[in-house]
């Protein structure tokens, strides 16, 4: 369904750079990273909102320079930018966009309205930003697309309709022929329901594959201290003391064992990002220490 091969794109002075992966159907991809990492300028590449600089974007096999059109017409695209004509309902929101693709259903999106709980006669502009997020994901699945690109789509949520929302996306994936990614800073929506992760830092990919291959290469080993500095240097990627012993992020190999007296658990995508940022503020820490 996505095919990336060493894909870079320089935008100034940020360079996303040499990302590679690929997504069957069937499966959400969850995309996370800190501020700046680089999850949106992907998601403009996947949804040929920016072309390349090298590498090569696949989707359904087919080359934005020469099959734009057949592409988006599979595609749902909810960026955060709201892209509707503010002063038409959102019926006639619909009707209007709706030209544009093959598959849309206006009797769908009135169904999907009801169900967001959201009125037709309402002017999109007047919508609030939430709402706004909540009809461009109402229109997108009303034109069965084939793959949809959500960046940061919870945030705006409540509560409660997070939790339909996610259960839509499952069931939009359910019959193994649609896919999902999606760029978000809620760390638990993609441990819950990602089957794949990229995990960018600075433009580059730490890790781009599957979740049960993330899961198995690293380890969050909790014991005391100087149990947990016998592990290799190297495999060591950040380690945090406290007062009752200490916790590391570190590379697990599979013949790895660990001392009876550690214990060693697969990270969440949360854990993971937070030892990687104390990784990188004793990077930092260390490069001032070394010019000063
Ligand atoms: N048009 C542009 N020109 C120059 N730099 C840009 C442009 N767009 C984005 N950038 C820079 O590229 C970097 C990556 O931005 P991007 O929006 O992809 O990050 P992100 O991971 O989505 O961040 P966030 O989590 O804050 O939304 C940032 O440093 C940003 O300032």
């Amino acid at each position: 369904m996505i095919q990336l091969d060493k894909v870079s794109k320089k935008l100034g002075i940020f360079e996303l750079k040499d990302i590679s992966f690929s997504l069957p159907a069937g499966y959400i991809c969850g995309i996370a990273g800190r501020n700046g990492a680089g999850k949106t300028t992907l998601l403009h590449l996947l949804s040929g909102l920016y072309q390349p600089d090298s590498g090569a974007v696949m989707i359904f096999d087919s080359r934005y320079d020469t099959q734009e059109k057949q592409i988006h017409d599979s595609l749902g695209v909810v960026l955060n930018e709201d892209l509707m004509m503010k002063h038409l309902n959102l019926e006639k929101n619909g009707d209007y966009f709706g030209t544009y693709y093959s598959g849309y259903q206006k009797e769908q999106l009135i169904s999907y309205l009801k169900q967001f709980g959201l009125e037709k006669n309402r002017k999109f502009g007047k919508l609030s930003k939430g709402e706004k997020l909540k009809y461009q994901f109402a229109f997108v699945l009303s034109c069965n697309p084939k793959l949809l690109i959500l960046d940061e789509p919870t945030a705006n949520f409540d509560v409660e309709f997070r939790k339909d929302f996610l259960k839509l996306l499952q069931e939009f994936i359910a019959d193994g022929q649609k896919s999902v990614v999606l760029a978000t800073h809620l760390m638990e929506d993609i441990d819950r329901l990602a089957d794949y992760l990229i995990y960018l830092e600075d433009g580059r990919s730490i890790f781009a594959g599957q979740m049960e291959d993330f899961r198995e290469q690293y380890r969050i080993v909790s014991g005391e201290a100087y149990k947990i500095k016998l592990l290799d240097r190297e495999d060591i990627i950040a380690m945090e003391q406290k007062k009752y012993g200490a916790k590391a992020l570190v590379r697990h190999h599979g013949y790895q064992h660990y001392d009876a007296e550690l214990t060693a658990t697969a990270p969440t995508v949360e854990e993971f990002m937070y030892f990687l940022s104390k990784a990188k503020t004793a990077e930092r820490r260390n490069y001032e220490k070394v010019i000063h």
